[in-house]
Parts: C-alpha cells; structure tokens; sequence
C-alpha cells in the first residue's frame, strides 16, 4: 500500500498565490500517518486534493493497493430527521453490524444513539460521523480534526481503538495536537508556515499501539519530546 505525490501544486483561481507548491512525499503501508502544520498552511486542500474531490493544479498523485479513499472532516452533518441510530443502522452493511456494536460502544456513544443529530454535542457529533465513515468501505481514510472537541482520554481510546481494529488500512490524521500526532502516528507530513510554502518535512512518529508500549515510561518521554521537537523545527 502507498500514497505517492509528485511536484504536487494547488491554487486557487482567485488567489495569486499557490496554497501547495512542489509537494513530493510517499506514504507506505497501513497504519495510522498524519498532515500537521499550522493553520491556514493547506492541510484541508491538501487532503481534498489527494481524496478526489479538488484537482490539483499541477502534479501527480499515484496509489498503489489504494482503490477508495474517503474523507472525512469535523463539521460534516447528517441528516437530522431520525435519530443517529435509525441513521447509522440504515447506511449500514449487515456484515458490519457486530463492527457497528464496537464502535458504538469504544466511542462512547451507547447512551445517546436515541438522539438526532442536532441534539448531541459537538464531540458527539464528530464521533458519530467518524463510526458513519468507519463502517463504509475504504482503503484510506483522510481524517480532518475529526475528533475536535472530543476530550484527549477518549480521543487517545478512540485512535487506538481505531488502529487495533483496522491494520490493514490507512489514515491520515489532520489534527492541532502535536502530542498526540507524535505519539500515535507513523510517518508525520509536516507542513511549514505560510511563509515559507515550499518546505516539506516528513518526521517520524512513535506510532503507539495497544499493546506494544513496552518501553520504560522514561524512554518513551524521551522519545516523544524528541518526536515533538522534530516537528516543531520543520514548520
Ligand atoms: N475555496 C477556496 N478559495 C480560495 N482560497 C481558499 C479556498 N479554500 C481555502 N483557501 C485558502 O487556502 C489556504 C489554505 O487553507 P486550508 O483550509 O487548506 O488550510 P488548513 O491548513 O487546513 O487550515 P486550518 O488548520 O486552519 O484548518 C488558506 O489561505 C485559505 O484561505
């Protein structure tokens, strides 16, 4: 499995500046990968651009044993006339059911599956598109901030839970956290400031998983701050 982009160059008509310029980088393997950067750099455009739905203005993009990318981002809505549970059950393959169950439960969205959309709060909101997203049918999932206002406890179950149940696929977390980036993902395209548009960085994460902590508390400290500092000096 690879995400391959090539001179990768993204403009918008109305802008006399490129939002990407001469972006070439290589994601390999399943596993959970990150975009990070700081606002307002072109992750949003980045990520549409490599799901499909926004051309680049110039460059390639090529896969390999990546047939469906989906993306999902944070302030996705969905329909509000049934309750989230009428709605999940009905985009919902039967296969996928005890998959469905999972997610429900680990997301932590049991006790309000009665409810429609507008009534949960914005982390519920986030939550429950990202199970939608979850149990439809997809190589690579581009995650935009999905998981905004959901509290750093669930959202690090969550990105475990994610990454224990899906190894054969891969992600791309969009996120603000430079923790929790450096601490559960693989390979981290880091993005520069504004400014300085042409630079491109990929670091290396620690790419937590259940199970495989097993490094004194210590080490891994050592390791994360390192991780952490890595990125801070490619932006
Ligand atoms: N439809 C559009 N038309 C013109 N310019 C746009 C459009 N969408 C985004 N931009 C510009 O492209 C730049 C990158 O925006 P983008 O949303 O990709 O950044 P981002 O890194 O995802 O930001 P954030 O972290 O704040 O979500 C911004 O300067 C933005 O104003």
């Amino acid at each position: 499995m690879e995400l391959t982009c090539k001179n990768l160059q993204i403009y918008y008509p109305q802008s006399n500046t490129s939002v990407i310029e001469n972006l070439s980088f290589s994601m390999k393997n399943p596993g959970f990968n990150a975009a990070f950067g700081p606002s307002g750099v072109g992750k949003t455009t980045f990520a549409r651009v490599i799901s499909g739905l926004q051309a680049p203005s110039s460059g390639e993009i090529e896969t390999r044993n990546i047939d469906r990318i989906l993306y999902t981002y944070n302030l996705e809505r969905i329909p509000g006339w049934s309750t989230i549970k009428m709605h999940i059950d009905r985009v919902t393959d039967s296969i996928r059911e005890p998959l469905k169950q999972i997610l429900i439960e680990k997301f932590a969205m049991k006790e309000v599956m009665h409810l429609r959309f507008s009534q949960l709060s914005m982390g519920q909101q986030n939550r429950i598109n990202l199970i939608r997203y979850l149990l439809q049918d997809f190589d690579l999932l581009v995650m935009d901030e999905s998981l905004a206002n959901v509290d750093e406890k669930l959202r690090s179950e969550i990105i475990l839970t994610v990454k224990e149940l899906f190894p054969d696929k891969m992600f791309i977390y969009i996120s603000h956290h430079l923790m929790e980036v450096s601490r559960f993902c693989n390979e981290i395209l880091v993005f520069a400031n504004p400014s300085d548009r042409q630079r491109y960085t990929m670091v290396k994460g620690l790419d937590y998983k259940k199970g495989n902590i097993n490094k004194p508390e210590t080490t891994i400290k050592q390791l994360l701050d390192t991780t952490m500092l890595e990125i801070m000096n490619a932006f």
